[in-house]
């Protein structure tokens, strides 16, 4: 199935093609999203206006879709992935100003929808994350992403697995009573991101247990059990020196 986000009629029939096949929409997760990374000061309004229309408009697109053509008369639960925004994001603002939309946009579809079947609708804000999107960036983007791991009080980028498992926290029932939140996914970086001059070892003074924490659950092995994604080089790096500390960091 084709998809464009963009495109309203789209995003409409692809809903009820998936209706059609499968009787249900349980669920929809809005992930689709990106930008190019410009400083504001060389942003053109069509360059804004792209990066707003694919997230914002595209995420309005799914989710009316999904209303019109099911959820309105069954219920359902929505998540859309939007971004860790709280202070501001240099060089994407248009993707900031975008994903701050969305997360204004559903807490009002919260209030609005709730009375229809207890549709339940929040949002994920991931911070950095090891992912196949990195791909997308320019080599010295890639550098300073891969230099700026340590840009939050875990000092390190998270994973694929830990922002789905947010998701498949708010999809399931375990989340039934949670409507209209952002939920932050991103070491604490929207509460506090460093010193561009600063190293990994900001948060872990002399005298605290770890390095740096890691704390995800081993495998059915042991930590390798962590997915590989196909991110740039430089990224993945960063995934195997935290498997490392993963295995030193039990407690
Ligand atoms: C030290 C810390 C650094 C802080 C910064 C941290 C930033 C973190 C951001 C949050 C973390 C998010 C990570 C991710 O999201 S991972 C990646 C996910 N995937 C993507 O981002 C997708 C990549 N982008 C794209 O696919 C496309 O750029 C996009 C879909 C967004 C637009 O594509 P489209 O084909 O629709 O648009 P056009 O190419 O036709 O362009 C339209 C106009 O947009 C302007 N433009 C486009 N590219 C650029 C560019 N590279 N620089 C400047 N302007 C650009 C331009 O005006 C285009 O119009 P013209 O073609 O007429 O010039
Ligand atoms: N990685 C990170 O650090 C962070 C990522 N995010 C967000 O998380 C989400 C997933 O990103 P990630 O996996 O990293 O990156 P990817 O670029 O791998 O994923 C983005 C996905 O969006 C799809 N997409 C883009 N435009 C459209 C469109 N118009 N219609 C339908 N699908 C579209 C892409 O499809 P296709 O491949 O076919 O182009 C791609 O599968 C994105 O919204 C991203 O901005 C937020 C914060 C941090």
């Amino acid at each position: 199935m084709l998809l464009n986000i963009r495109d309203a009629t789209m995003a409409s029939q692809v809903i009820q093609d998936i209706v059609t096949r499968h009787g249900k929409l349980n669920g929809l997760v809005n992930n689709a999203g990106g930008q190019f990374m410009s400083p504001a000061s060389q942003l053109t309004s069509k360059g804004f206006s792209t990066v707003v229309d694919l997230n914002l408009n595209g995420t309005f697109n799914m989710c009316k879709a999904a209303f019109d053509g099911y959820m309105g008369e069954h219920g359902g639960q929505i998540v859309t992935i939007v971004a860790e925004t709280r202070n501001g994001i240099p060089r994407a603002m248009h993707t900031g100003a975008a994903r701050a939309g969305i997360i204004n946009m559903t807490k009002t579809l919260a209030i609005e929808w709730g009375p229809y079947n207890g549709i339940r609708i929040n949002c994920v804000a991931p911070g950095l994350i090891i992912s196949s999107g990195m791909k997308n960036y320019h080599e010295t983007m890639v550098d300073l992403l891969a230099h700026s791991h340590w840009m939050n009080p875990t000092s390190r980028y998270g994973t694929e697995s830990e922002v789905s498992a947010s998701v498949a926290f708010l999809l399931s029932p375990a989340a039934s009573y949670i409507n209209g939140v952002n939920l932050e996914v991103d070491g604490g970086s929207s509460l506090s991101k460093g010193n561009p001059e600063g190293d990994e070892l900001k948060y872990n003074p002399e005298g605290s247990r770890h390095p740096v924490y890691v704390g995800w659950p081993e495998g059915v092995d042991n930590v390798h059990g962590i997915k590989q994604v196909d991110a740039p080089a430089k990224i993945n790096e960063l995934l195997e020196k935290y498997k490392a500390i993963g295995r030193s960091s039990k407690i």
